[in-house]
């Protein structure tokens, strides 16, 4: 289990900030703090904020008020882009540019050195590291399209830590991977947190990575419902539980949100 540095220097700053698409505000006036070394999880009902959250930090949505602070830039100017890794949610790699598990790792390393950069013999070494942590290193010269859904997921996490960053931020890591390689993949984070790296995981699946999470945040309706140990968020990832007040306007939410306030104890969870 990891522990949580309280003197850490902050890696991840949000103060009151509004993140959205166009001018559609979806996360809403956000106070976060992660600092160096947490392993933080993202949860909450499906169309709450999570990934746009994640989004927020890597300058993919925008910031619409309040401000973001990555690795003490502001951001999306942060010059040294290899120092935050990601992982992107439902994504797998494109079948259309026939690449090897070594070629799509490898463009992670480049994310560390510079497009215009070769990679050298410690880069190489890099690239097969990374692709032995996430156990794919008798598939490094097969196509990535050749590879089933999860093992490309396991791609995009090593093509993450190829760069080697001091922030990972990953969308939803374990899904649509099996229960062994879940196992492999909280293995390799655990290691990776262990080593220093801070770690911010959006996640509907706390279970698989209990051991290497410890500190949860959870999003509801776009505002920061629960901010405390992993091990008691379970009661607050729920839709419906608002421990701030609801908020008063709804435009930017998903039509099939769910807009009940209160449910009955023991109901099924919903939306997953
Ligand atoms: N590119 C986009 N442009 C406009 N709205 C978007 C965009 N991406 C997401 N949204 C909206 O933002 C809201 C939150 O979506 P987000 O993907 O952040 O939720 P989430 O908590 O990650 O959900 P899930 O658990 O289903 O992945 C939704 O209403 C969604 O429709």
């Amino acid at each position: 289990m990891s522990t949580t540095p309280a003197g850490g220097a902050p890696v991840v700053e949000l103060r009151r900030a509004t993140i959205g698409y166009g001018d559609v505000a979806i996360v809403r006036d956000l106070d976060l703090t992660i600092r160096a070394g947490e392993a933080v999880a993202v949860l909450g009902s499906n169309g709450s904020g999570k990934t746009t959250l994640a989004r927020g930090l890597l300058g993919l949505a925008s910031l619409l008020d309040g401000e973001v602070q990555v690795l003490g830039a502001r951001v999306g100017g942060l010059r040294d882009r290899g120092r935050v890794g990601y992982v992107p949610q439902r994504h797998s790699v494109s079948g259309a540019v026939p690449a090897t598990v070594r070629e799509v790792v490898g463009v992670g390393r480049l994310a560390r050195l510079g497009l215009l950069r070769r990679l050298g013999r410690k880069d190489r070494a890099a690239v097969a590291d990374a692709v032995a942590a996430v156990g794919l290193e008798d598939r490094m010269d097969d196509p990535v399209a050749s590879l089933s859904g999860g093992q490309q997921r396991r791609v995009l996490v090593a093509r993450a830590l190829a760069a080697e960053p001091e922030l990972l931020i990953m969308d939803e890591p374990t899904a649509g991977v099996d229960a062994a390689n879940q196992q492999v993949l909280a293995g390799v984070l655990g290691r990776i947190s262990a080593s220093g790296t801070t770690l911010v995981v959006v996640t509907h699946e706390t279970a698989p990575l209990a051991d290497v999470l410890s500190r949860a945040v959870v999003v509801d309706h776009g505002r920061l419902a629960y901010d405390g140990p992993l091990a008691e968020a379970a009661r607050h990832d729920e839709p419906g539980v608002h421990h701030h007040p609801p908020a008063r306007e709804r435009s930017g939410y998903r039509l099939d949100q769910p807009t009940v306030t209160t449910r009955p104890r023991g109901a099924a969870h919903e939306g997953h």
